[in-house]
């Protein structure tokens, strides 16, 4: 079995709680409130900009040229794709890309890409790729199971959303990676790939609980 499919089934109860969140279901029947997408949104930016570090840290740790250039595809596709559509959003809520680039990241936000940065800066290639899988892997599954659902692409604000990760383009961004994750597992010990099956967990609960937070438009307890 592939260790990407173990890690699948692993996780699979994290992630259909992540798919039956009200977040991700406002979105497919365009009920939710537009101030928590906009909560949301601002803190997706934020994430996304540490989030791309790890495809720079990523090309460090390459083995290979060809890998590297990979890297530097998804760094880009982040920076200038997926970010572009939170740049769009932004100006339908008057948020200028200053405004968003100084936001305060909430506590959620800053733990989930720390321990990603963490996990990217002193582990391995394989710990890397495993730590930022969960977020591109479960986005694509549910933009594709979003995208099912009668009208919701053709939604007048949700579309766009929907739309962009159940793309081919994102798809194949998260194939990549999937596969490059399958080549370096390949031939580790069992205690490494129990230590991958953690991070993975780690990521995957990350998800549900940044669902959580835009629900929730959780931010520090206090204003000082
Ligand atoms: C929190 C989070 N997870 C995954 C993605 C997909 O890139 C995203 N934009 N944000």
């Amino acid at each position: 079995m592939k260790f990407s499919k173990r890690l699948y089934q692993k996780v699979k109860p994290v992630w259909e709680k992540n798919h039956r969140h009200p977040f991700v279901q406002g979105i497919g029947d365009g009920s939710l409130e537009k101030d928590k997408f906009r909560f949301y949104m601002i803190q997706d930016y934020l994430y996304l900009i540490d989030y791309a570090k790890l495809f720079a840290l990523g090309a460090v740790k390459a083995h290979d040229v060809a890998t590297m250039g990979r890297f530097a595809r998804l760094l880009d596709a982040t920076l200038n794709m997926e970010m572009s559509l939170h740049r769009q959003y932004a100006k339908k809520f008057g948020i200028s890309e200053q405004e968003l680039e100084q936001a305060q990241p909430a506590p959620t936000t800053l733990a989930y890409t720390h321990y990603m940065l963490h996990v990217a800066q002193n582990g391995t290639l394989a710990e890397l790729v495993t730590s930022l899988l969960p977020c591109m892997w479960s986005y694509h599954e549910i933009g594709q199971a979003l995208n099912q659902i009668p009208g919701a692409s053709e939604h007048e604000f949700y579309g766009d959303w929907i739309k962009m990760y159940a793309s081919e383009e994102f798809g194949e961004l998260a194939q990549w990676t999937i596969d490059l994750l399958d080549e370096e597992a390949e031939g580790k010990p069992e205690r490494e790939l129990e230590r991958l099956e953690e991070i993975f967990l780690n990521t995957s609960r990350f998800e549900y609980l940044f669902w959580e937070m835009a629900y929730h438009k959780e931010m520090w307890p206090t204003d000082d």
